[in-house]
């Protein structure tokens, strides 16, 4: 279980006053679960995805995974960018089994994981490309294949394939319902997309303008319907599907009451 309790991050703006970027955020991640974070612009979803990484510290509360304070990066957590972070003078291959190098895994089974990896992404056959070869959608195929190398607890991403074109962006949504479907991993997934929210996440939590809250959680099973099923189709036009649509624009479009709250302040 990632268990995140009342976690609240302030930074120090240059010009010295003091941001209220996430306030007493509380959210469980259990095994096999999708949780998906959504919210406005700059309510604090990365902020919350960075600390559970361990990339930064809480001011207030608490993170663990499994029982284990999280307070620095680690190889339990595998984290996908919206932006890829490949190196671009290392091959695919290389890319994928870097985190096993740190680990002091021997070569030949770096090598064999590593192109177990790439057979689970599609990506057969582009173990010796340079990242620079490939399109933007077969670059993310990489880095989630690089994230699930060390078999982490949690894979963390912030906006995956926000930068994806429409059609790559399905394929890549499919992917990881697939990934997900073989290896059970938890996921915690931050995106703009309402759409793409309900259809990976066994649950999505809506997050309120800064100072970023979770204000609401809906638990979900499109994504269980579609790694049976394989219809997108039909659960797109589940009637379900847009209602939660529109109660979740609502939610996220609402004007938010501040007057109870401390927001930003000058230091
Ligand atoms: N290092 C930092 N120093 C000062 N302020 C910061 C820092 N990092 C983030 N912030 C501020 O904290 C708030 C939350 O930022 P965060 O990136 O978590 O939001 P977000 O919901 O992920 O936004 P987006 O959806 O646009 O990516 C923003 O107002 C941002 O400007």
């Amino acid at each position: 279980m990632l268990h995140v309790h009342n976690a609240s991050v302030f930074f120090s703006a240059r010009d010295g006053r003091v941001v209220h970027a996430l306030d007493r955020a509380t959210l469980d991640i259990d095994a096999n679960s999708v949780v998906v974070a959504l919210g406005a612009s700059g309510c604090g979803k990365s902020t919350l995805l960075n600390a559970i990484a361990g990339f930064l510290p809480l001011s207030d509360g608490s993170i663990t995974l499994d029982g284990q304070p999280v307070d620095r990066p680690g190889a339990d957590r595998g984290v996908v960018f919206q932006k890829d972070t490949l190196l671009p003078w290392k091959s695919v291959l290389d890319n994928v089994a870097l985190g096993l190098k740190f680990a002091g895994v021997p070569a030949r089974d770096r090598r064999e994981r590593a192109n177990e990896l790439l057979r689970m992404v599609g990506l057969d056959g582009f173990a010796h490309s340079a990242p620079h070869e490939l399109s933007g959608g077969m670059r993310q195929r990489v880095g989630i294949a690089r994230a699930l190398a060390t078999d982490p607890k949690i894979l963390l991403m912030d906006e995956p394939f926000g930068a994806l074109d429409s059609l790559t962006r399905e394929q890549m949504q499919e992917l990881l319902v697939d990934v997900w479907a073989r290896t059970g991993k938890r996921i915690f997934f931050i995106t703009h997309s309402i759409e793409e929210a309900l259809f990976l996440g066994t649950t999505v939590v809506v997050m309120s303008p800064r100072p970023g809250r979770i204000v609401a959680r809906f638990d979900l099973d499109f994504v269980r319907r579609f790694a049976q099923e394989r219809d997108v189709r039909a659960i797109l036009s589940d009637p379900r599907f847009a209602e939660l649509y529109d109660e979740i624009r609502n939610l996220v479009h609402r004007p938010h009451d501040r007057s109870h709250e401390g927001g930003d302040r000058p230091q």
